[in-house]
Parts: C-alpha cells; structure tokens; sequence
C-alpha cells in the first residue's frame, strides 16, 4: 500500500519545504497540467528539473497534457521515476510506454472517470501501473467519485497475477480510501487530505494504516 500525496494543493512558493513535510510519502505526485488537456495550468519540466534536485524521494509525474507523445519523454530523462500519460491524449500509448521504460521510468497509463478500463486491456502488459482518476482532471478538492469503484475492481480483475499498480487519484481521504482498497487499488494519490491537514506526515501515515486494514478484510 503506497501513499503518493498531491503538491497541488502544496504552497507553490515553498515547494521544497511542503515536500520535505512529507517524508513518509512513498512518492511525491506532480500534477502537470497545460490548459489543454484540462482547464488548468500548474508546471512543466523546469519546476518537476529544480524538484529532481531538491528531493531524493521518488516523483511520480501525472502529465494532464496534450500531445503526451510528445513531451512526456523529458520528464524521465529528467529523473522521475515514473511518468504518467492519458490514454485519452495519446496518439501511439503503446510506443510512448515503451519509450518511457527504455528511458528508465515507469510507465503508466491514465484514464478518465469515463474512460472502460476494457479500452486498453490488451496494453495492460505494457505498462507498470494504471492511474484510474476517480474526479474529473484538473482541480485539486474535488468530491470523490464513487461511480469508479467497479472499474477498480475490473482492473484488478483484468490484471490478474500481473505486478501492475493500480493508483487512484482525485478526492482521496480517510473518508473515501477504505472502499478504493477494498476495490483493489493499492496507490492512492492525496492531494488536500495531506496538505489540508495540521501534520501532513501524520496524515500519510494514517490513510497508508486504514488502506492496509481495509484490505486485510
Ligand atoms: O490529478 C489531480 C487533479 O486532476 C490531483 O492529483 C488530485 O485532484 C489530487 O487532489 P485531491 O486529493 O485534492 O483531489
Ligand atoms: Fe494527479
């Protein structure tokens, strides 16, 4: 069970401190973002380049961008260790996964709250982890949407034996993270949980305690 909070929801002109806040983290999620691909705009790769330099803990980069074909290889030669692209934006996701790994990162694929996780089950084997967006993309703070839950559960069923994380972003909480882990999912994305809360370690700590319990149901 890992816990990977949001900076989107961090102080954006103190990055390197919001994370350091953090150290339990099982990685630190960078939320990319174009006003393209989604009504926002947060940073791109100079911010995720002074990031690389000033944490050790791994970056699990979400591109919310057009044309991830395109850009998405500069964030693993940058030093993350894994890049997250949309399925609904890719124009050759297989090539792009492969691409990243040969790159040394971890390839995931993305999907909108709308998107069958069945639409990809043949690129299933291609890639290290499936990010299911359980809000719309593009804010922070929104309201966990419960409609994805059986897509956990298909994936975790399409999935089988294969060592494929299955990450879940968007309205994360103590509230909403039982039912993700009871559905399958085993990397949860936090975002105002973490940052909202007086003691963000403590709080990364609490939501990693309630996933393994729901789990051991
Ligand atoms: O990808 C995202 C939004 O598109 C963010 O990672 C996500 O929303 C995290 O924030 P919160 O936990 O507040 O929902
Ligand atoms: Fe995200």
């Amino acid at each position: 069970m890992r816990i990977t909070p949001s900076i989107l929801n961090a102080d954006f002109a103190n990055l390197g401190a919001e994370i350091a806040r953090i150290p339990d983290a099982d990685a630190i999620h960078v939320d990319v973002m174009d006003y393209r691909f989604v009504p926002n705009l947060t940073i791109g790769l100079p911010v995720v380049e002074a990031i690389r330099k000033s944490t050790q803990q791994m970056l699990d980069i979400h591109l919310m961008i057009a044309d991830p074909d395109r850009w998405a290889p500069s964030y693993a030669e940058a030093g993350a260790e894994s890049v997250t692209f949309h399925v609904e934006a890719a124009k050759a996701p297989i090539r792009l996964a492969r691409e990243l790994r040969r790159l040394g990162a971890r390839a995931s694929l993305a999907l909108n709250p709308a998107t069958s996780i069945d639409s990809v089950a043949d690129a299933l084997g291609e890639v290290d982890m499936v990010l299911l967006m359980t809000v719309e993309p593009g804010f922070g703070g929104q309201k966990f949407l419960d409609l994805v839950l059986p897509k956990i559960r298909r994936t975790r069923e399409l999935l089988g034996e294969r060592d494929v994380w299955i990450q879940v972003d968007g309205g994360v909480s103590v509230e909403t993270i039982e039912r993700c882990a009871e559905a399958g999912a085993d990397t949860f994305v936090a975002g105002s949980a973490v940052y909202s809360a007086d003691n963000p370690n403590a709080m990364v700590n609490r939501l990693r305690e309630l996933a393994v319990a729901a789990c051991a149901h």
